[in-house]
């Protein structure tokens, strides 16, 4: 055994015989550590190597053990082998503990102070969290007295609202049946059947070609009186001469009305769809006298026409009335066209040929899909450029849109819209090609077949040549001869196409006592 002697190093002192230094021959008891220093041996007076080495640990005052020296001691004394590690052991272990309980005060002062240090942070922290947990236990708390405050005054505004909304439900389903009533009235009085007059403005061509007007004077809101602007006198039907001639309809629109205005005053008829009534439309007059136009009208919102506006008019009315009621109502589109007397769907890619009780409507769902068909419909219908119009439609376009509503209880009466854009009536002129003869012919013969079926529903005739055209075959529902139910007939209605070469003259019967739920509206464009 060999005593540790410096205070920076444990000295670990032992017998190497100059051997390179073995961890396990020394170590230090107080630290168990191993060096791994070669020794360096030195000479004594007796010629005996002695090794020192220093422990690493720098732990100062205790022994080291050399266990090569242990070892040779054991081998010495046979008596004292067994106890000697013993004791060894013992006092290493005594020594460890006492080294590791001086440590533990030595650790403990330094720690103490930090610890108290730690305590008070923590109690300072904790106090802190808890008066912030105090302060937003109270925000909190008047954050949700706030927020049910609110929810008291929106529930009772909801209530206040739904209140209302019952009242104006009923008071809307009141003035539903009012305007039901005031238009089955109105029915009543025209007789089912108006004609209007549209006189549509100069065209920007006509003015540069500043073309002769004819004198219109506007008498009242219904009637017109015609002045002829070339001098040469009009033959009236009892043979008078007579320079001017007047015309009456349900009502005038001068040149100066707008698409809206016309629509405003078929609003309540196209509603009338919603309720399974046939509506048809027509558009008739001379070519170039703007049927088109107040069909189709152009993109622009305030320029479109009659169609786009009825779609649109019908989606706004639905989506009103099922706020009171659980109707669902369906809405299906055809675009047809007549050409030569023979039928086309125009919705195919090309105009495809078919038969007359063909199906081939469309659903609309929205305003987009009713446009995209009209644009594609409009780019399929055959046009040619005549004398009044560069784009003269050389077809008749029946556009029908068909309005189904059904109820728990049931299916409701469909109601058909058929907006009718006829072909413009033209002179018939030896001079034009053949292929614009013989449409002029067509177009002609089923304008004659029109005038004549509406002329014998008018005369209550018992045969109604609906079988005359296709024109009058296609709207026979709409005409009158609903087969699908027990209506009766239609409404009469002559209009007598003498053209004239100021505008066509036509004649309006009307009967006030007809009870059908069919109506038809004539427009007559007057072409200045
Ligand atoms: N109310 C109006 N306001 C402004 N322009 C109009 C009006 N009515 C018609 N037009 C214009 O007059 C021209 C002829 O109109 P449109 O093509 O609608 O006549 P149409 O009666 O359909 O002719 P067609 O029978 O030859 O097809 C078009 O350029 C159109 O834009």
């Amino acid at each position: 055994m060999y005593m540790a002697q410096s205070t920076i190093a444990h000295k670990i002192v032992h017998s190497c015989h100059n051997m390179p230094y073995r961890s396990d021959m020394c170590r230090c008891i107080r630290n168990n550590c191993f060096t791994n220093k070669r020794c360096k041996c030195k000479r004594d007076e007796k010629n005996k190597k002695t090794c020192t080495v220093y422990c690493k640990c720098r732990k100062g005052g205790r022994e080291c053990i050399d266990p090569a020296s242990v070892a040779s001691t054991s081998t010495a004394s046979t008596s004292t082998s067994n106890i000697r590690p013993l004791t060894v052991e013992c006092l290493t272990l005594e020594s460890e503990s006492e080294s590791e309980e001086e440590e533990l005060e030595v650790v403990e002062t330094i720690i103490n102070p930090w610890q108290e240090k730690s305590k008070k942070l923590e109690n300072e922290k904790v106090k802190e969290m808890e008066n912030k947990i105090d302060a937003l236990e109270k925000q909190l708390q008047q954050v949700q007295k706030e927020a049910e405050d609110k929810i008291d005054a929106l529930e009772k505004q909801l209530q206040q609202a739904q209140k209302e909304a019952e009242e104006w439900k009923i008071l809307a389903y009141k003035k539903i049946n009012e305007c039901r009533i005031l238009r089955n009235a109105n029915h009543e009085l025209t007789g089912k059947i108006q004609v209007f007059c549209r006189i549509r403005p100069r065209t920007s061509k006509e003015m540069l070609q500043q073309k002769a007007l004819c004198n219109i004077n506007f008498i009242d809101n219904c009637t017109i009186e015609v002045d002829k602007s070339d001098g040469s006198d009009a033959m009236s039907c009892s043979g008078k001469q007579q320079r001017t001639k007047q015309f009456s309809f349900d009502k005038v629109f001068a040149s100066n009305a707008s698409q809206a205005d016309i629509f405003l005053e078929l609003s309540l008829l196209i509603e009338s769809s919603l309720e399974g009534y046939n509506v048809c439309i027509f558009a008739y007059g001379q070519a170039g006298s703007g049927k088109t136009y107040t069909m189709e009208g152009e993109r622009e919102p305030q320029t479109e026409g009659i169609i786009p506006r009825t779609v649109r008019h019908i989606f706004r009315v639905i989506q009103e009335r099922q706020l009171m009621s659980t109707t669902t109502y369906k809405i299906k589109a055809s675009f047809l066209e007549i050409y030569n007397e023979e039928l086309y769907d125009l919705l195919e890619t090309t105009p495809k040929k078919i038969e007359i009780k063909y199906d081939c409507a469309k659903p609309i769902i929205n305003q987009q899909d009713l446009e995209k068909y009209l644009q594609h419909a409009r780019h399929n219908r055959r046009v040619a450029s005549t004398a009044s119009n560069e784009r003269s439609s050389r077809s008749h376009l029946v556009v029908r849109i068909t309005v189904s509503a059904s109820t728990k209880e049931g299916v409701l009466p469909t109601g058909n819209l058929d907006f009718v854009d006829l072909a413009g009536s033209e002179t018939y002129s030896e001079r034009s090609p053949r292929a614009q003869q013989k449409e002029t012919t067509k177009i002609n013969c089923s304008l004659s077949a029109l005038t004549r079926v509406i002329r014998s529903i008018s005369n209550n005739d018992l045969y109604i040549p609906y079988r005359d055209s296709i024109l009058t075959y296609l709207l026979k529902s709409s005409l009158g001869a609903n087969t699908a139910s027990d209506w009766p007939r239609v409404p009469a209605a002559a209009i007598c196409p003498q053209c004239s070469t100021l505008i066509i003259t036509v004649v309006v019967v009307r009967r006030s006592t007809i009870t059908h739920l069919t109506a038809l509206t004539l427009f007559l464009l007057g072409y200045v």
